[in-house]
């Protein structure tokens, strides 16, 4: 800490406001910069300055007519070392940054909770993800317009259509290790940098090796319209410094700041959602936010429209605290139903995943920047690396080599597959991914003290479906999350899959022979015992290990009301006016792969389409 404060630049002063008293009385009594100041109303408020959230703002600002307030519950992560630096992120979960949230406990799992970290930051969770920056399958998108009713040739939403939003959010940086990526697959001119000036260990790149020994193909480039099956070294958000990309830093700049049309307030919760109910049909004309669960309530107006960008968890928490949602639910928490919207928090998905750990022998194991390996030698130069060439280890976003598989189409990897059903969105959609971190993730409550590494498995289409339901009619309470892991043979199905391929892939060559260490069979600690396993003993270490790749979504899905959709073709909730909800709860099904690029592509659309409605009018 004492180097990186002798060594970290002198911060900026943030443009947010985080007393929103004085916001209040500056939108009615002051002027900013000589500028007509707001009134007491905006005509766009946007709730969660999160991945979506950022991106909205700073496109909706660009509109010189459109007045934009954005309302955070967290504050700035500019000047937040353990977020800058892209190995540290774990070390967020849990403070006050992270809402801390855990599942119920999972009959299907084990029995037990399982910890569901989720930033409370402006820029959202890309502030304390592992920043692998992935497009997902074409197919997944061209499934979309199914959930409404409509085919791709009438309906707004493909891949296509998506392509061109996609790129717009994205620079890509070449590298000199990379020169085999198509750049004109990648972006050119958006805010979010995308590459490969993350760490490429040792560890990594014979897994990568031993992937292709096993029949994966090796691509490039998983994001292309080409399709993402193979195996690569992962794309991800950091830039040439070594440093973070997230949704603050790249959207919410200081000359965006500046704009006179655009407030952005942090550390202010909102608690609901103000309707007028004089018209046909309920219409949202502001919110209620405060600083602390005791705090006063303040309340901002929007004359056009409030966006909900609260992220899968919290969307459907405000809007069921706010009277929309399943009216039983809301009844039995002494909250009035406004408009019964049985989907609202049903339909939670989320990616299973498997982390197995296994003993290195190469010395390349990350281990020693563990929390408990304590300060050490090799911790404290990796920083100096870091902090003064923006390279080394610190740069690692601990998921560094990553394959997509499909069970039904890699005969050398998996010569005997056993899934009853496919759940992929299309032939060229996987339905596994596999990656590696040049450290073991020890299940909560262990430790590994021996160097390791660790494989992983993920089930990128499951069937499972949860529920985010309110826990009391307090905003401050977490909402109830249950995503029923594993709740259908489906998802059991596919992590065995997955964890035969791990197990294959770890034994093929060069990884067998110069990075896994024979010695680890004899130590309970480690995984070693799944080479060894019967099926069934698979599939016990699928329920008591599976947990959460952090991916919620579809919990205000896009779909016909009828089928429990709570937004429609675009975005405007069911059964009130003036409501919008842009993130990753709108997905009608999850998609098969990493949910930042989704999520952003998906604002970065919405965005063009609600500036046109609110200029053309
Ligand atoms: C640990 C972790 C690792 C991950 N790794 C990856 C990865 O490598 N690649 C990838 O593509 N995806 C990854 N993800 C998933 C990805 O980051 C998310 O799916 C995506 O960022 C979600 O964006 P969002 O806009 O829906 O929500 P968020 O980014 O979570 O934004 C929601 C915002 O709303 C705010 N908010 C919530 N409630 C309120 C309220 N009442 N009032 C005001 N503000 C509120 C929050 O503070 C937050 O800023 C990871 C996620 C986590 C947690």
């Amino acid at each position: 800490l004492l180097i990186l404060k002798a060594t970290k630049r002198v911060p900026k002063k943030p443009l947010h406001f985080n007393d929103f008293r004085d916001l209040a009385s500056r939108v009615d009594t002051h002027g900013v910069a000589g500028q007509e100041l707001f009134g007491s109303e905006y005509d766009i408020i946007i709730i969660g300055g999160g991945t979506a959230g950022c991106v909205l703002a700073a496109r909706l600002s660009e509109e010189p007519s459109l007045r934009v307030l954005v309302i955070e519950s967290g504050e700035s992560s500019v000047d937040l070392e353990p977020s800058n630096i892209p190995a540290a992120f774990p070390s967020l979960f849990k403070t006050k940054y992270d809402y801390d949230l855990s599942t119920v406990p999972q009959p299907n799992a084990g029995g037990r909770s399982r910890d569901w970290p989720r930033a409370r930051l402006l820029g959202g969770c890309t502030t304390i993800n592992a920043m692998m920056f992935h497009h997902c399958a074409p197919s997944d998108y061209d499934e979309w317009p199914k959930f409404l009713g409509k085919t791709k040739d009438n309906s707004i939403w493909s891949y296509e259509g998506l392509k061109k939003y996609f790129l717009k959010f994205e620079t890509f940086i070449p590298h000199k290790d990379h020169s085999d990526v198509d750049i004109s697959e990648r972006g050119s001119s958006g805010p979010m940098k995308t590459g490969y000036f993350g760490y490429n260990s040792y560890i990594t790149q014979q897994w990568i090796r031993a992937c292709e020994a096993v029949g994966i193909p090796a691509i490039p480039d998983v994001n292309t319209s080409k399709g993402t099956l193979g195996v690569t070294k992962v794309m991800i958000f950091i830039d040439q410094r070594g440093r973070r990309v997230t949704a603050e830093n790249s959207y919410l700049t200081p000359e965006v700041l500046k704009r006179p049309n655009l407030r952005v307030c942090v550390s202010a919760t909102v608690t609901k959602l103000i309707f007028d109910n004089s018209g046909d049909k309920p219409r949202a004309v502001g919110v209620e936010f405060t600083s602390s669960r005791d705090g006063p309530r303040i309340e901002a107006r929007a004359r056009k429209e409030v966006i909900l960008c609260a992220g899968a968890v919290h969307t459907p928490h405000i809007l069921m605290l706010s009277g929309i949602g399943p009216a039983d639910q809301l009844t039995s928490h002494d909250v009035t139903p406004l408009v019964d919207l049985p989907g609202v928090g049903e339909h939670l998905m989320d990616h299973p995943a498997i982390h197995a750990n296994l003993l290195d022998k190469s010395g390349h194991s990350l281990g020693w920047m563990r929390k408990t390996a304590g300060v050490n030698f090799k911790a404290i130069s990796a920083l100096f690396q870091w902090s003064w060439m923006g390279s080394g280890p610190f740069t690692s976003n601990l998921g560094e080599g990553i394959a997509f598989i499909r069970v039904d189409a890699n005969p050398k990897l998996l010569p005997d597959p056993s899934l009853a059903e496919d759940s992929t969105s299309g032939p060229e959609c996987p339905d596994i991914e596999l990656f590696v971190s040049p450290m073991g993730h020890p299940p909560s409550g262990k430790d590994i003290t021996e160097p390791s590494f660790g494989v992983h498995a993920v089930a990128l289409r499951p069937t499972s479906l949860g529920t985010v339901r309110l826990r009391s009619n307090d905003p401050f309470d977490s909402p109830v999350i249950d995503p029923r892991y594993l709740s259908t043979q489906h998802d059991v199905q596919v992590l065995v899959e997955g964890i035969k391929a791990l197990i294959r892939i770890t034994q093929a060559e060069p990884l067998a022979s110069k990075v896994l260490d024979k010695a680890g069979d004899d130590d309970r600690t480690l995984d070693h015992h799944l080479f060894t396993a019967t099926r069934a003993e698979i599939e016990e270490f699928v329920r008591q290990r599976v947990n959460t790749l952090f991916h919620p979504t579809s919990t205000a899905r896009m779909a016909r009301r009828e089928d429990g959709g709570v937004v429609d073709e675009e975005l405007k909730v069911y059964g009130v006016r003036g409501l919008r909800v842009v993130d990753a709860s709108i997905f009608p099904t999850i998609p098969a792969g990493h949910t930042v690029s989704p999520t952003l592509a998906v604002a970065e659309k919405m965005a063009d389409l609600i500036k046109a409605e609110h200029t053309q009018a």
